[in-house]
């Protein structure tokens, strides 16, 4: 018989998948020991998943507000599920470009703890949402990362005299307090690990 998974069944599945493919683009599969290894993928497959549900309301002035500020997130990988109504843009070379709703599709998003873990060769994705003037619109997003009581540095593996260590070590209790501390804006959080201006 057939299980039908759940919705956060699928991201996490969907997430794990995206993990391996990444650790593969780091060079960090098959090149470092077993043990270590293992270590690193137990704390993906043990990992905390925050899922958020977003409703932003029509508004008869768009231009005048955002339904969400510039931003980035702060775990690894966020899986996002957004409607058919357009709203969410990324910034690319210094542009907001909108990014068009597929049917059937996920959008992924690089967040901070991805950037700190490959020591900055992925970049954590700058990105806001629009409103719209006659439809509301609803995107759900999971959100994935270590759990919430580990330490994200960058992995030892992406570290040597060419390519110095460029973040601090973090953990969630770390940014909850960062963003309970300050109002806060594009990705000053990030900014705030920083050990190196990169
Ligand atoms: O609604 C969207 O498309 C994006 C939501 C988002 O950026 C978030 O929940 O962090
Ligand atoms: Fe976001």
């Amino acid at each position: 018989m057939r299980r039908q998974l759940t919705y956060s069944q699928q991201a996490k599945f969907l997430y794990i998948k995206l993990v391996e493919a990444v650790l593969e683009s780091l060079g960090l599969v098959g090149t470092t020991m077993k043990e270590d290894e293992d270590n690193v993928w137990k704390e993906f497959q043990d990992g905390s998943h925050l899922m958020v549900v977003n409703c932003y309301p029509s508004c008869p002035q768009p231009d005048l507000t955002l339904g969400m500020p510039p931003h980035s997130d702060y775990g690894f990988l966020t899986i996002l599920l957004q409607d058919e109504v357009e709203g969410l843009q990324i910034q690319s070379q210094g542009k907001w470009v909108t990014v068009e709703p597929l049917p059937n599709s996920f959008v992924v998003n690089v967040g901070d703890h991805l950037e700190i873990f490959s020591n900055g060769r992925y970049k954590s994705v700058l990105h806001r949402v629009l409103v719209n003037s006659s439809k509301s619109r609803m995107s759900v997003a999971s959100l994935h990362s270590f759990g919430f009581d580990r330490v994200v540095r960058p992995s030892s593996k992406l570290v040597d005299e060419a390519n110095p260590r460029r973040y601090k070590d973090t953990d969630f209790s770390s940014f909850l307090e960062y963003v309970s501390s300050c109002e806060p804006k594009r990705k000053n959080f990030l900014e705030s690990r920083k050990l190196t201006s990169v």
